[in-house]
């Protein structure tokens, strides 16, 4: 399966920051894997333009479950698209935890983006009370069945694991832990969506670097990786994108 390399900017970057698409470019034409830059909503039209014709699509970080009406700050699938994004990250953790973004939001959010015709990244994770509860694998099968939009299909979804404590700390699962989770999701997208289920790609995404990205890509059932602070920099990301390739 070919891999999905997403980069997550998160709250960074400024209009200077598109530099770093344009050495990315540079740096992973012909890479044999999908790279996506999920830059803040005020960059992507700009940061669309610019990757225009490459290799390289832009994402944005979060959706309202709406096309449109009055809900102030928020923005619509179908404005992402106009402005360029062919992607969006849903029901990050950041999200989920501050702005309690429940499953059911999530896969609304996920609908939503699948009509207005952006595939949608929809993150699951466990907090680090839940793995030493011995319940991560129940939370995030429980995650991934509420959150898949109505028919959900490799085309328009992937799925991030990224476990709530590995995410921006250093701190990263044992091989042996990302490869029972993802092979558990797995089997709930089989369940759930049939031949297709076996087709939807799962990234793993917390504190990948390039020193780590080899090591995780060797586990069967990952198919990619959702990237924060390593996306930042070009150099930092194409190094984990040529590990995926
Ligand atoms: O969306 C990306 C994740 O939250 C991972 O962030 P990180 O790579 O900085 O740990």
């Amino acid at each position: 399966m070919r891999k999905l390399i997403a980069g997550n900017w998160k709250m960074n970057g400024l209009a200077s920051s598109l530099e770093e698409i344009e050495t990315l470019k540079g740096l992973t034409g012909g890479a044999a894997c999908d790279i996506v830059v999920c830059p803040p909503f005020t960059l992507i039209e700009k940061a669309a333009q610019q990757a225009r014709g490459s290799h390289i699509a832009i994402g944005a970080q979060d959706c309202h479950t709406k096309t449109s009406g009055a809900f102030t700050s928020d923005i619509s699938a179908a404005m992402l698209c106009e402005a360029g994004a062919r992607f969006v990250i849903l029901g990050h953790s950041e999200r989920r935890a501050v702005y309690h973004e429940t499953n059911m939001i999530v896969a609304r959010k996920a609908t939503a983006a699948q009509e207005a015709g952006l595939a949608s990244i929809i993150c699951v994770g466990e907090t680090r009370a839940e793995r030493d509860e011995g319940i991560a694998l129940d939370v995030v099968r429980r995650q991934l069945r509420g959150s898949l939009p109505i028919a959900a299909a490799s085309a328009n979804t992937a799925i991030a694991y990224e476990p709530v404590w590995a995410i921006g700390t250093g701190l990263v699962p044992t091989i042996d832990q990302i490869d029972e989770v993802h092979r558990s999701l797995r089997q709930i997208l089989e369940q759930e969506l049939g031949q297709e289920g076996r087709l939807v790609r799962i990234l793993y995404g917390g504190s990948v670097k390039s020193s780590n990205a080899s090591s995780i890509f060797d586990v069967p059932d990952v198919n990619g990786a959702l990237v924060g602070g390593a996306s930042l920099k070009a150099s930092d990301f194409a190094e984990i994108i040529s590990a995926a390739a």
